[in-house]
């Protein structure tokens, strides 16, 4: 039995009991009417809408899942069905003079669907928002998916600059300071070359972890772009922010990374800034930061380490 019929067996058995009864009746009480009194444009009209409300059950119960809302759907189409097709019976059948009930199955179940559709379309209406605020929710989720880096699991530039507003707003309330550090590591590129593309993706993952540790419960760590990284510090001012930016750095040149080739030893160094937030915007404030390292790139290495 295909599943259509399977799941709404018993609706559409009581939907064909229910049209043979109504022909049954008209058969019993009357007699067929001759071809010559048949009207072929209320037979068309009539009947047409009785089969085009019966391809709307069918449509409907395909499409639909069982449920209240389905099934006020699907009784209200079946009242106008059996309206249509009681006013499609009596172009073929001639009742005695005085019968008066066939009337009433013509029009009586009419209101009663357009009633219980309305009401199916209502409550379909309200399971479509319902329907429509979960889909946004996993689209909030996936939009804010697409902020996270692929390589490591920190968040991208983008996320950065989202959490720098927030974080400034929320040191303007608080009355506490904010500061940025920002971490670059030298000859990366150098690095790519010489051990290749997929040992730079290693020593950024292993960067990253070693950042992490070096870190406060309460900082965010982004990545900014290839090898370079920002630490957001909240409630931080701008010495004890350089004393962290400081000691990033010395993390990075004491890294004992082995490469996975021949597990050589590989030196790593990183140039550190740091930037105190001002009554500023998150784009001036971040703009601050990659001038600060822009700074700090061009002393001498000596000064540096
Ligand atoms: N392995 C790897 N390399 C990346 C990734 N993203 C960017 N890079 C590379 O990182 C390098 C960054 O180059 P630069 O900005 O010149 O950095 P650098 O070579 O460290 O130069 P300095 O910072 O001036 O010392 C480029 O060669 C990029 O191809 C990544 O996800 N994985």
């Amino acid at each position: 039995m295909p599943p259509l019929l399977k799941l709404h067996a018993w609706k559409l058995a009581g939907l064909l009991l229910l049209a043979n009864l109504g022909l049954l009746a008209h058969l019993i009480a009357g007699s067929i009417k001759p071809t010559s009194l048949w009207n072929w444009t209320d037979i068309l009209g009539e009947g047409g809408s009785a089969l085009l409300v019966l391809l709307w059950i069918g449509l409907l119960l395909k499409s639909r899942p069982a449920g209240s809302v389905t099934n006020l759907l699907f009784f209200g189409l079946a009242c106008l069905f059996f309206s249509l097709w009681m006013d499609s019976v009596d172009e073929f059948v001639q009742l005695p003079a005085g019968v008066g009930w066939d009337k009433w199955l013509e029009s009586g179940p009419m209101p009663v669907g357009f009633v219980l559709m309305t009401l199916g379309i209502y409550h379909w209406h309200r399971e479509q928002l319902a329907i429509s605020a979960q889909m946004e929710k996993r689209e909030r989720l996936f939009r804010e998916h697409r902020l996270f880096d692929k390589l490591t699991p920190l968040g991208t530039a983008d996320y950065l600059r989202l959490q720098v507003q927030q974080a400034l707003q929320q040191s303007r309330e608080e009355g506490q300071p904010l500061a940025l550090a920002i971490l670059d590591l030298d000859g990366f590129g150098r690095l790519n070359r010489e051990h290749g593309h997929a040992e730079g993706d290693r020593v950024l993952q292993s960067l990253t972890q070693l950042l992490l540790l070096n870190l406060r419960r309460q900082d965010l760590l982004c990545r900014l772009a290839g090898d370079r990284f920002v630490a957001l510090l909240p409630a931080t001012g701008a010495q004890q922010a350089q004393q962290i930016a400081g000691e990033l750095q010395e993390a990075v040149r004491h890294l004992a990374y082995r490469s996975s080739r021949n597990g050589e030893r590989l030196r790593l160094s990183a140039c550190v800034a740091s930037v105190l937030a001002q009554d500023e915007d998150g784009e001036s404030l971040l703009r601050r930061l990659n001038l600060a390292l822009a700074h700090a790139k061009q002393a001498p290495a000596v000064k540096r380490a």
